[in-house]
């Protein structure tokens, strides 16, 4: 029984890893999660400064799931460069791969970090995860729900950025809209995975005995992750992977235990991140989902992920 796999040619222990933005804002995030059991780990969406974020509460936990509306803070570009290029390989004690999470708030903010970036992904070093689809930043839509706008940045990042990278997808809830969304991300090669999905934004969550929203930024209204999210996140990663034959998809949201990343490798997810059972569990969550999905593999008769990646039947 193997958990291994390979992706974009690099070699992971397993298919595992965070999802952008949780646990992997600090050093002492990222290496928690470099020691930790996962397959890899990926950095907190950044823009080229330094941002505080929304003010808090932010986050919160919900009865199925959690909601965010934490606004993109991060530590800017630079401390995750120098992360990535520097202390990681220092505490990398299992050499994981790890990806970089940029989410510029123009065009030209994010294709100068691609351009940045660059020289550490030929090292092959970091692989970059272009984040469209961040729903907090007030004032600022969704960049994937604008598909001339995701095609105007993919050219823009293809056009400086050497190295095969992947995009971060708002959930879609349209058949219109997977085709639409997978005709632009086909137009590049270079882009060779997609992640779905992102939160599924402006959810509203309301504690009944105060009567009040869980957060406070913009009137209550965040992300919502966790299993609300569930069969959104399957259907996004399936609709991708039968519509960009030729890119990976890495699958984001839902997973609880096992059996959603079952279900999300059944669906065409190459890889696995993990977001709300992360942050509310802790690293422990990867060692107990290893172990759900190897009981689960072993149950069926399946000794690889190649057994039953992408073989989701139909009725
Ligand atoms: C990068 C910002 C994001 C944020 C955020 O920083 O508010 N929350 C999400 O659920 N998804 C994001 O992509």
């Amino acid at each position: 029984m193997s958990l291994a796999t390979t992706f974009l040619g690099v070699n992971f222990a397993n298919p595992f890893m965070n999802a952008a933005g949780v646990m992997c804002q600090t050093e002492n995030e990222l290496t928690s999660l470099a020691q930790s059991s996962s397959g890899s780990l990926i950095t907190k969406s950044c823009t080229s400064a330094f941002r505080e974020g929304n003010p808090e509460p932010r986050y919160s936990k919900a009865p199925l799931g959690s909601i965010n509306s934490m606004g993109l803070p991060n530590l800017g570009f630079d401390f995750y460069f120098n992360y990535a290029k520097n202390t990681f390989p220092s505490v990398n004690v299992s050499n994981k791969p790890i990806f970089f999470s940029i989410s510029g708030l123009s065009l030209e903010e994010s294709t100068s970090m691609a351009q940045s970036l660059c020289p550490l992904a030929t090292e092959g070093q970091v692989i970059l995860e272009l984040n469209l689809s961040c729903p907090n930043v007030p004032g600022k839509p969704q960049i994937g729900y604008d598909m001339e706008d995701m095609d105007r940045y993919l050219n823009a990042v293809s056009s400086v950025y050497s190295m095969p990278f992947g995009v971060k997808m708002p959930p879609y809830f349209d058949f219109a809209h997977f085709d639409s969304a997978a005709a632009v991300l086909n137009k590049y090669d270079k882009v060779a995975f997609v992640t779905c999905i992102n939160s599924v934004g402006n959810g509203l969550v309301i504690d009944i005995d105060s009567e009040q929203t869980l957060i406070r930024p913009k009137a209550g209204f965040g992300g919502i992750g966790g299993s609300y999210v569930l069969p959104t996140a399957l259907a996004n990663v399936n609709a991708f992977y039968t519509r960009c034959p030729g890119k990976k998809i890495i699958g984001c949201g839902g997973v609880t235990s096992g059996s959603e990343a079952f279900m999300h490798i059944l669906a065409g997810a190459s890889l696995v991140q993990i977001g709300t059972q992360l942050q509310e569990e802790g690293v422990g969550v990867f060692d107990r989902i290893l172990s759900e999905l190897r009981t689960l593999m072993e149950k069926k008769g399946y000794t690889t992920l190649s057994d039953f990646h992408g073989k989701l039947k139909t009725l």
